[in-house]
């Protein structure tokens, strides 16, 4: 097989410069070194190791060590400043490879370039013929956006440890770096809250449609932020307040105004549920709710949500969240929630989801001039959700039809008027799962328009180019199939 071009990657990467005459073979003798005395570089070579062993054969041998090589060196230090922390400088030429990083996160995600760099079949649990190489000369690469995250609503339908597992390792090649999840809402609460068990055994019982639900315990929660760490990928959780709250009312009566709990909810409304702002009970149990969160996610940030809270008054909503933001606070975290928050008085340190519909007027333009970074959601661009046509069997169509070119086809840093690229800490994809039921679901929707929203997180605005990102998106295609993801065949894309 020819070998691929340097710059046949998803993102693509800031700068590349090919040495057709300097490709690398792996052979049996290829070691990969890694940076002595640092446990996470070693640990990053193993997960390289963990996806070219089965296919190669080779034994791939993982060595700390500081000096030369003939074969895959992952150091750390002395990288081209512009790298920063998540970047990283991969250099090809005859006698091997080195990825050079700040920081372990930067090897990681030189690695997920690695991977794509060799040909689709890498990715087979099987044994392969080869050649296995890689293209020569050298990539500079660091993302432009702090954030490129995906959102899993695990509420509407909950999703095994195993199925979120499954979507973190799909994220990770993409460089991805955070993954929401989307905790509670009216139809199912789903992790423990110490002293409310009924939130889970009542509250996490059903979902959408009325199937079983399911929860996390506080373990499986901590089993899951430690598995997307070890992709360097922060975990935020959403409980999602005072609106979208049913399934916490249903499980407990003393939160309803009225001191009657309502029914658990199985449909797809949105807006009818409010937590009762009159009663301090509601602050106790936020406090019990928000300091378990704090506990459990080395993050920065939790969600609180703060979207269609139709139920709640205007007023009312504002003295809910000048409650609860402080709360937050208290316990050690960062607060983000929907854009609606910018309603109350964040601390500028709150970071808005814009859900727009296109760049409607949604006070971000005063947030960004009060100093708040705004995480970019756009409904009609980034929800994962919405069908790519009219015929597509899952999802919804609310705000737009996206198909590929759609989801791809817009500039985070100058799609919200009068705020500037400053202002954009990255953008998120979410995934709302009214409709969504298992991993085969989740991919359809997430492939291939998560890539796309990767890229335009991660890749400089000068490299975007339909025409260049869709022929790389075709290559994707051939290593999703090696790996069973189940992906939309865009008839955009020359798969
Ligand atoms: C932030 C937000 N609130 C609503 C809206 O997005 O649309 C989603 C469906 O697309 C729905 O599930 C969600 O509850």
């Amino acid at each position: 097989a020819a070998t691929k071009s340097l710059s046949d990657v998803v993102p693509v990467p800031a700068s590349v410069v090919p040495d057709a005459r300097q490709a690398f073979q792996l052979s049996w003798r290829t070691v990969i070194f890694t940076q002595a005395g640092s446990a996470e570089a070693a640990r990053v070579g193993r997960q390289l190791a963990d996806v070219l062993r089965p296919s190669t054969g080779f034994p791939l041998p993982v060595v700390p060590s500081v000096s030369a090589h003939s074969g895959i060196a992952l150091l750390l230090g002395h990288a081209d400043p512009r790298v920063g922390q998540e970047g990283y400088q991969l250099t090809v030429n005859r006698s091997g490879v080195v990825i050079r990083a700040n920081a372990p996160a930067g090897l990681f995600a030189g690695i997920q370039t690695l991977r794509q760099l060799l040909p689709a079949k890498v990715e087979n649990k099987h044994r392969q013929s080869g050649p296995w190489t890689v293209p020569g000369g050298r990539i500079v690469d660091f993302p432009r956006f702090a954030v490129r995250g995906a959102m899993l609503d695990v509420a509407r339908h909950f999703f095994s440890v195993a199925e979120v597992k499954r979507y973190i390792d799909q994220l990770a090649q993409y460089k991805i770096n955070q993954l929401h999840l989307h905790l509670a809402d009216d139809q199912g609460w789903r992790i423990e809250i110490p002293g409310w068990p009924r939130l889970t055994s009542y509250g996490g019982s059903t979902e959408v449609d009325g199937t079983p639900g399911g929860f996390y315990t506080a373990r499986d929660y901590s089993e899951l932020v430690a598995y997307a760490r070890s992709k360097y990928i922060t975990v935020v959780p959403e409980i999602d307040m005072p609106g979208h709250t049913n399934a916490a009312l249903a499980s407990y009566a003393e939160l309803n105004c009225n001191g009657v709990a309502p029914p658990l909810y199985t449909g797809t409304d949105v807006g009818f549920s409010s937590f009762c702002v009159d009663k301090e009970i509601t602050y106790k149990f936020v406090d019990d709710v928000i300091r378990e969160l704090a506990r459990l996610t080395p993050g920065e940030y939790l969600h609180i949500g703060g979207d269609e809270a139709h139920s709640t008054p205007p007023a009312d909503y504002v003295r809910f969240m000048d409650r609860v933001l402080p709360i937050v606070a208290k316990y050690g975290k960062k607060a983000t929630g929907w854009h609606e928050i910018t309603k109350a008085n964040p601390s500028t340190t709150t970071v808005p989801q814009y859900w727009g519909v296109g760049a409607e007027d949604a006070g971000m333009a005063a947030a960004a001039a009060k100093g708040h970074q705004i995480l970019l959601s756009p409904a009609d661009r980034s929800y994962l959700d919405m069908k790519y046509t009219p015929d597509t069997p899952l999802g919804q169509d609310w705000a737009s039809l996206i198909e590929v070119d759609r989801a791809y086809g817009w500039d985070p840093g100058k799609f919200l008027a009068n705020v500037p690229e400053s202002a954009i800490r990255g953008v998120e994809g979410p995934l709302w799962t009214e409709t969504i039921t298992d991993s085969a679901d989740i991919e359809f929707m997430a492939f291939p328009r998560l890539p796309a929203l990767a890229e335009l997180g991660w890749s400089p605005a000068a490299t975007h180019s339909w025409p260049s990102f869709r022929s790389r998106l075709a290559h994707q295609g051939a290593r999703w199939t090696v790996q069973g993801v189940n992906f939309y065949r865009s008839p955009q894309i020359p798969w």
